[in-house]
């Protein structure tokens, strides 16, 4: 590993730091524009971070970056500066901190709100051990909308805790930050800066020869001071008995190593550091348009994503069917936001808070109202029980879209979304749809809205899209209700189940392959019907989902062969094997974890009309 910079920056004057904070933007903007990557809440925290490694030691002290989307600028400064160049690319720099990419990343993340919970757990630990450390929590004011922080923040003062939050307000989420915290965060103006005042005060009365005559008096000044200064925000967290400083801000590095070293030296129990900062801060297009530029995707794509065919099915379905949805923080990411542009009172953000939607929704249908949920698979993972005791227990039939499910590419493990089928297949009562392609998924909207759902249903759909236009889609809607597709019928030998839209992706492979290919559209049920028809004895089963292979779809086929003693020749599963599948481009990773196309090729084989 290279010798890390944040040595360095500790002999640098201010001029220089300057200097080096814009050639770390240019790297990063350059960077993110070649592989991809997280721009504007990077470029809210240079300053921060430069100041923040002149005042801690990252290697002593414990710092964990709160989803970690904005730790690129501690990445370069503690020894990946070169590394840097393949971020997100397969094998390479990860774009989220990662303890086995290195000894500085002392949590790893890429889902939101986690870091108090992990900065008061090391806290724990250490104090078992009687070691006393620095232990910092940085984390944006989207996600300190997540519950996870509330539960965390409650513990603070009952466990005695010292750990140190720097919360970095830029007043946005991915979209504008929503809910009362953010309100009462963004309230507070810079010119609050208690402390600051203060400090001043205490400074005149020692310089001035009557200070100590007067001081009682200076007092109640400085107490009537504290009263039109003092900020709701530190009221919140005082309250909670967690020392407030701030705010300051976050892009002076003097205020910012003022203000680090008084929490540095702030032993008396927890503190926050409240920042005032600029999303995009030093690149105007990204000042101007944080949302645009919190994630850079390089590939100029022209295909419709299926986020959009949701929003725009959905804003097209609007005027005829009475609905409402739910966003954790995601308006632009699910599409949501188009369906928002027509209707803003149908599209609900409720903050990161994936556990409190999924519940909030089950109500909003036993209320009367007809309620979706859009989240991606990998963030559902929180709300788990709130699926099982909620809704599915008490049979509520809200409809759950699940975005990004399967592999989504450059984030990685912490994303991609190859859970959902095993972990929802087990639950009972509900329904798992996996549409074959962009019109199939659009159908299955119009037809849960117009025949309404009996049982809480789950569609699942992949980052990604087609060469099609949405209005070919909305102009060919049809209802639907076959469960599973033959696409194909080659071969009576070899039998390929496809789940969802692989059919799309791979379409010319299964074209090649000499089998028959059905295209799975429900995971549950399952069609008995072609079950019945196709698994015969003798015959090769190859099953290809992107999902684990445990508790995936597989499972059905196999339970369906052992149940009914079928005499099958071979079977082979293809999915996420028992292992994490790491960051690349989506195709490759496919290709390499999931479909596999030679491999298929060389077993099945390939078609007369293909030779
Ligand atoms: C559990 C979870 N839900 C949603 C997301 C998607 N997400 C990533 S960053 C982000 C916004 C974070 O805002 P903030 O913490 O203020 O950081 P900023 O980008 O503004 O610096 C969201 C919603 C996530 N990472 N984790
Ligand atoms: C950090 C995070 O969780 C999101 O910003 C995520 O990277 C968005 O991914 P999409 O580009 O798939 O919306
Ligand atoms: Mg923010």
């Amino acid at each position: 590993m290279e010798n890390p910079l944040y040595h360095k920056i500790r002999e640098m004057d201010y001029e220089e730091l300057e200097s080096l904070a814009n050639k770390i933007r240019n790297y990063i903007y350059e960077t993110v524009t070649k592989n991809t990557g997280h721009l504007a809440s990077n470029l809210g925290v240079v300053e921060l971070t430069l100041a923040l490694y002149r005042i801690f030691d990252p290697k002593e002290d414990i710092v964990i970056w709160d989803t970690s989307h904005q730790a690129y600028i501690h990445k370069l400064l503690t020894g990946r500066w070169e590394a840097f160049k393949t971020l997100r690319q397969k094998n390479g720099i990860s774009g989220f901190t990662n303890i086995f990419e290195s000894e500085y990343d002392y949590f790893g993340a890429g889902h939101a709100g986690t870091s108090i919970s992990a900065a008061l757990g090391y806290e724990i630990g250490f104090k078992n051990q009687n070691i006393d450390k620095n232990i910092i929590a940085i984390i944006g004011d989207g996600a300190f909308t997540s519950g996870m922080v509330l539960e965390s923040l409650n513990q603070l003062k009952s466990l005695h805790s010292k750990i140190k939050i720097i919360l970095v307000n830029n007043e946005m989420s991915i979209s504008e930050n929503v809910g009362a915290i953010a309100k009462i965060l963004n309230k507070v103006r810079l010119s609050n800066d208690y402390y600051a005042i203060k400090e001043k005060i205490k400074d005149t009365l020692e310089s001035s020869e009557v200070g100590q005559d007067i001081e009682h008096t200076l007092k109640k000044i400085r107490d009537g001071i504290k009263h039109t200064v003092y900020n709701e925000a530190m009221s919140i967290f005082e309250g909670m008995g967690i020392k407030y400083y701030g705010p300051v801000d976050g892009h002076d590095i003097k205020s910012l190593e003022k203000y680090l070293r008084f929490i540095k030296n702030y032993d008396d129990g927890p503190c926050i550091l409240h920042l005032k900062t600029i999303k995009g801060k030093g690149m105007d297009f990204a000042e101007e348009n944080p949302t645009k530029y919190h994630g850079v995707s390089n590939k100029k794509s022209e295909k419709l994503s299926y986020s959009k065919v949701v929003g725009n099915v959905l804003k097209e379905l609007g005027e005829k069917y009475n609905f409402v949805s739910f966003t954790a923080a995601m308006e632009e990411g699910t599409g949501l936001n188009i369906l928002k542009s027509r209707y803003p009172e149908k599209v609900i953000d409720m903050g990161i808070t994936e556990p409190s939607i999924v519940t909030a929704a089950g109500a909003t249908r036993l209320a009367g109202t007809f309620a979706i949920v859009d989240i991606y698979s990998s963030f559902m993972q929180r709300a788990f029980d709130s699926i099982i005791h909620d809704i599915a227990l008490q049979k509520i039939p809200v409809l759950y879209l699940l975005d990004r499910a399967g592999i989504v590419g450059e984030d990685g493990p912490t994303h991609h979304g190859v859970f959902d089928i095993s972990y929802l297949r087990l639950v009972p009562d509900i329904e798992i749809l996996t549409p074959l392609n962009a019109q199939d998924l659009a159908n299955m909207l119009y037809t849960v809205l117009e025949n309404d759902l009996e049982k809480p249903t789950f569609i699942r759909f992949p980052r990604g899209g087609e060469y099609i236009d949405i209005k070919d889609i909305i102009n060919n809607l049809e209802l639907v209700d076959e469960k599973w597709k033959v696409i194909k019928e080659e071969s009576k030998e070899n039998i390929v189940f496809v789940v969802g839209q692989l059919i799309e992706e791979y379409k010319e492979l299964w074209d090649e392959l000499n089998a028959t290919i059905i295209g799975v559209r429900s995971v549950k049920p399952i069609d008995e019907g072609i079950l019945k028809e196709y698994i015969k004895d003798n015959t090769n089963i190859f099953i290809v989902e992107e999902n684990a292979i445990k508790g995936g779809f597989n499972e059905e086929i196999k339970t369906y062969i052992i149940k009914n003693k079928i005499n099958i020749d071979s079977l082979v599963e293809l999915g996420a094997n028992d292992e994490f599948i790491p960051q690349g481009t989506r195709k490759e990773l496919l290709d390499e974890y999931i479909v596999k196309p030679e491999y298929l090729r060389e077993k099945i084989g390939i078609t007369h009309k293909t030779k």
